[in-house]
């Protein structure tokens, strides 16, 4: 997931390079970034989530990791020479002209890795959750997630460097570089399929359950149980609020910065990068206490009261007070909100939902957040034009609306978190106990016998 999070990023700091290299227009360079989550919102996430249930984790980890390894080197053929001149090329330059053809070609590449990189997040989640399944589950879902911040991080400073590496600069060898990566990541997917086949000798585990105690099969019809499931649309309206304030802020936020601070994007960048960090230092810890004290509802809860305060500190103190200090403190509030969530949020999925569809319901969740990552980037850059109407200077937008925008998303993911405690209460899933039982060798929090409303 580190070398994936790094790939998802190469480009995020060479867009000037690849629009005077290439001729990719700001416009080409949005469809190219948007073009990640598309294959996954026409469908092939539910897919991923049965393929992850009849086949388990070993096959379905091993063909992610190869669909993203296909996907970068069709987009490192994209954007090198080899690609210039070539039959293709003049093809694929003939019908969307104000689209070049090695961006198509290359948001092709992103479309195919983008599939590999969602499947490969639900396969880590259900491996992670069938090997620490009553043991510091959330604790690894937290060093996991803390591990691709870290590449997030480590690509922004990286990648430039890449690119001016040989004089001249060029976007070829950052890419090929985080694909070599992933050659590395799915060698060392094949190591843990060796691993897994060995864990599941030991413990006696079912290869599409996941979990030893699952007696029954994954059926295709569980798609519609899921669906029909009141607390699955808790969780995935949760999920795709939230994640849409923050990832598709993470796109504006420097700008934002820029705008209300009069700061270089260098500056605004120092600001914005302890975001990342921040969760990444955070998340494992929080994890460690989810594993240990529960209190899961209440993290969400918390975490979205905590973004709530930090869009509309963005949105209504920092254009009237432009302090530097005041945004700083905003971001690491922030990195604290998208710790709570996210480690709260993953590691509870499998109390909620039976080990046999645990894939499947991963999967769902992920697919309805991508459909909220593909659109709210969009929406926002058009609230952005509208709430500024005549201003042609990119360093003078008023951020107001769009932060109110994120915030009211904030608003709505509290709403659900609240519900959520509220249905745990009566219900009793076990989102507020710890996932390890401290009068117990082995852990309590398992799926099994777990019923879904
Ligand atoms: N084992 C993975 C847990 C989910 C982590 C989560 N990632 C996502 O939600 C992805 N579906 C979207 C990532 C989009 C990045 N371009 C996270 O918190 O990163």
């Amino acid at each position: 997931m580190l070398f994936a999070y790094m790939f998802v990023d190469v480009m995020s700091p060479l867009q000037s390079l690849i629009e005077t290299q290439r001729g990719w227009s700001p416009e080409s360079f949005g469809y190219y970034a948007g073009a990640e989550y598309i294959f996954n919102v026409l469908g092939f996430l539910i897919l991923a989530g049965i393929i992850l249930d009849k086949m388990g984790v070993r096959f379905t980890g091993t063909l992610s990791a190869s669909l993203m390894v296909g996907g970068a080197l069709i987009k490192l053929y994209a954007v090198s020479n080899m690609f210039e001149g070539t039959g293709l090329e003049s093809w694929l330059d003939s019908w969307w002209t104000s689209m070049p053809g090695s961006a198509k070609l290359a948001a092709f590449g992103f479309m195919i890795f983008g599939c590999g990189c969602e499947m490969a997040g639900i396969t880590v989640s259900k491996a992670i959750a069938k090997w620490f399944n009553g043991k510091e589950m959330a604790l690894a879902m937290g060093l996991e997630m803390a591990i691709a911040r870290i590449g997030v991080f480590a690509i922004f400073s990286i990648s430039p460097r890449l690119a001016d590496w040989m004089g001249t600069p060029t976007v070829v060898i950052p890419i090929a570089f985080c694909s070599a990566l992933l050659c590395i990541g799915l060698l060392c997917f094949i190591a843990f399929s060796f691993m897994d086949r060995a864990y599941d000798a030991e413990t006696g585990t079912s290869k599409n359950s996941g979990a030893e105690t699952a007696e029954e099969e994954f059926k295709v019809s569980d798609v519609a149980k899921i669906f029909s499931s009141q607390l699955f649309w808790i969780v995935a309206l949760l999920c795709v609020l939230y994640y849409s304030a923050i990832f598709p802020f993470q796109r504006y936020a420097a700008n934002m910065l820029q705008c209300n601070l009069d700061l270089d994007a260098t500056q605004a960048a120092d600001i914005f990068r302890w975001f990342p960090i921040g969760a990444a230092i955070l998340t494992p810890f929080l994890g460690y206490f989810l594993d240990r004290k529960g209190k899961g509802a209440t993290m969400l809860i918390f975490g979205a009261v905590l973004m709530i305060v930090c869009h509309l500190t963005f949105a209504l103190v920092l254009p009237s007070v432009p302090s530097t200090a005041i945004a700083f403190s905003a971001i690491v509030v922030l990195g604290i909100s998208f710790s709570l969530v996210p480690a709260a949020l993953w590691p509870s999925v499998p109390k909620i939902m039976e080990a046999r569809y645990l894939g499947s319901a991963y999967s769902l969740i992920f697919w309805v957040q991508n459909v909220g990552l593909c659109l709210f980037p969009i929406l926002i850059g058009q609230v952005l034009q509208a709430s500024n109407p005549g201003i042609t200077d990119p360093l003078k937008y008023n951020y107001t609306v769009p932060m109110l925008v994120f915030a009211s998303l904030g608003v709505l993911a509290l709403g659900f978190g609240i519900w959520l405690k509220i249905l745990d209460a009566r219900n009793h899933y076990g989102l507020e106990l710890p996932n390890i039982n401290p009068t117990k060798e082995e852990g309590i929090m398992t799926s099994e016998g777990m019923t879904m409303e």
